[in-house]
């Protein structure tokens, strides 16, 4: 058998990886180069083990699905696969571990990358360990299960260098990276859940999320990286929706789409949200009275309408039906409480080293004016406002600021507003009035600063930057720019904020 090797030993001495190569191949997928590689192609794939080997060594461009290639794996992607290469040319193995060699099965050929499935290990990694989760490789939420926790810590690390080496230009001792804190306990840290309802395949209500890129249910009654307050009350939910014959789904005389759950971790109370296709539906009073009855934990219980067809968990209406509107919870010393629909990071244990993180790159002293850009329900303005003279939060969706008011009231803050609004138009604006803040934090989506904002802190020069990001790739980009405009980077601070998940949170200090 001969399998393509990245390099090195059959790379194909004497074929050229030509521009224009790949065009000679006819539709179809004959090949008029007529080369042995090709026919090999052709022929019925009887070959190998699982009769779906194509042996032969092909330029990057000419590989088919289908075709077996030796990649020894160099780090963790964005999505938590390995990433290694083929004559230069990246691929992307799921599953695959950085140090690992793997013989991997083509299954796309992209003019920048290629991605394949590994079809066996020719070398191990000493971090790769059998997932704990029994669903883990079909549901999709965690990716990193298959590793070790110091495996990941190292893996959302070094995803953290590469980003800078890559789009800021920044590599090796020019970039202050600190080494990333973790958890103890990297497991059950999940304050929330938003199970989709559906159909067991031998009959039965799911609560569970849907396969990626497929419709069919995967019931995580047990899911490792949840509460248990939350996973126990999903299942019992589950059965008492059953009992009371509530159909699930999105059925014209209204039925239960999905729930959702919260804990607020220090008091063990829950708030439940089920979102339905309509406020009533059948059973729905028969549910509610069940819960009331056997899960007291549960203190507030709402319906929320969502008629759509968009992946959007909640609709526009929500109804409380029994018990408290919101749920109070705490981080550190301050007190928050959430609507059914207000935002709030997932994991509070390492939420509180974050904030702490952005308070320690603010280094306020009473006197400083800051703004929290992309503020959400304001938790880092009320984080940052005991310390500073004035906080303004700005936020584009209304409830948020209406939660973010309402809990700097809660918790007697009266130096911190918040403002409805995009912040790349609202801080222009305010500067053109002649505010000058001393220290500006952003939180952005994953999609990073917009251009407007970063040209206008470029412009008005606070002291302090401080850049707290769930996306490493536009963070590098937005500090690239913040670089080029006079601003240097003091530190990088990673966070894994979702252990077993490739994702990675950051917080960067930029100063001038
Ligand atoms: C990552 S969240 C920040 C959450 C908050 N800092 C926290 O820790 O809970 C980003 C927030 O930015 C808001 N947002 C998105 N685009 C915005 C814009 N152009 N201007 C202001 N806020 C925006 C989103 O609605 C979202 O609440």
């Amino acid at each position: 058998m001969r399998e393509h090797r990245e390099s090195g030993a059959g790379s194909g001495k004497g074929r050229p990886d030509a521009p224009g190569r790949k065009d000679k191949r006819m539709p179809g997928g004959a090949d008029r180069t007529g080369s042995k590689r090709v026919r090999a192609a052709a022929a019925p794939r009887a070959n190998g083990r699982d009769g779906a080997v194509r042996i032969a060594d092909a330029a990057a461009d000419e590989l088919r699905p289908g075709d077996r290639i030796v990649v020894t794996i160099k780090r963790i992607g964005i999505n938590g696969e390995g990433v290694g290469y083929y004559k230069r040319k990246a691929v992307f193995v799921p599953g695959a571990l950085p140090g690992e060699v793997v013989k991997a099965a083509v299954t796309g050929v992209e003019p920048n990358r290629l991605t394949a499935r590994i079809a066996e290990i020719e070398k191990r990694s000493s971090h790769r360990v059998k997932p704990v989760c029994p669903v883990y490789d079909r549901c999709g939420g965690c990716q990193l299960q298959h590793m070790d926790y110091a495996g990941q810590l190292a893996a959302k690390e070094e995803l953290v260098r590469e980003a800078f080496a890559r789009y800021a230009g920044l590599e090796g001792a020019e970039l202050p990276l600190r080494p990333i804190i973790g958890m103890d306990e990297p497991w059950r840290y999940r304050n929330k859940a938003q199970l989709q309802a559906g159909h067991k395949p031998g009959g039965g209500l799911a609560l569970g999320l849907y396969e990626p890129g497929s419709r069919r249910l995967v019931d995580i009654a047990g899911c490792a990286v949840q509460h248990p307050a939350v996973s126990a009350a999903a299942e019992r939910i589950r059965r008492l929706a059953e009992r009371a014959g509530v159909p699930v789904g999105a059925g014209p005389d209204g039925a239960l789409r999905t729930v959702v759950l919260r804990v607020a971790p220090e008091s063990g109370e829950l708030q439940l949200t089920l979102v339905a296709s309509a406020e009533q539906f059948p059973g729905r009073d028969r549910l509610v009275e069940a819960i009331r009855r056997e899960l007291p934990q549960i203190i507030s219980i709402s319906v929320n309408v969502n008629r759509g067809s968009s992946p959007l968990v909640f609709g526009e209406r929500t109804r409380l039906l029994w018990g408290k509107p919101d749920l109070e919870t705490r981080l550190g010393d301050l007190r928050f409480k959430l609507s059914p629909r207000a935002f709030f990071q997932l994991n509070p244990e390492q939420t509180v080293k974050l904030y702490d993180l952005a308070r320690e790159a603010a280094a306020l002293t009473g006197r400083e004016t800051v703004v929290d850009a992309y503020c959400g329900t304001g938790t880092i303005a009320l984080w940052l406002a005991p310390h500073a003279r004035e906080v303004r939060g700005i936020e584009t969706i209304r409830e948020a600021v209406d939660d973010a008011e309402r809990n700097a009231r809660l918790n007697g803050r009266t130096n911190a507003r918040f403002y409805v609004g995009r912040a790349e138009e609202l801080l222009p604006r305010w500067v053109k009035q002649g505010f000058r803040p001393d220290v500006i934090v952003v939180d952005p989506p994953r999609t990073g600063c917009d251009a407007a904002l970063l040209r206008t802190v470029a412009d008005v020069k606070p002291a302090r930057f401080v850049y707290v990001s769930c996306n490493p790739a536009t963070l590098a980009k937005d500090c690239r720019v913040l670089l080029d405009a006079g601003y240097r980077i003091e530190w990088v601070q990673p966070v894994d904020m979702f252990p077993q998940t490739s994702h990675v949170e950051s917080v960067t200090l930029l100063v001038r």
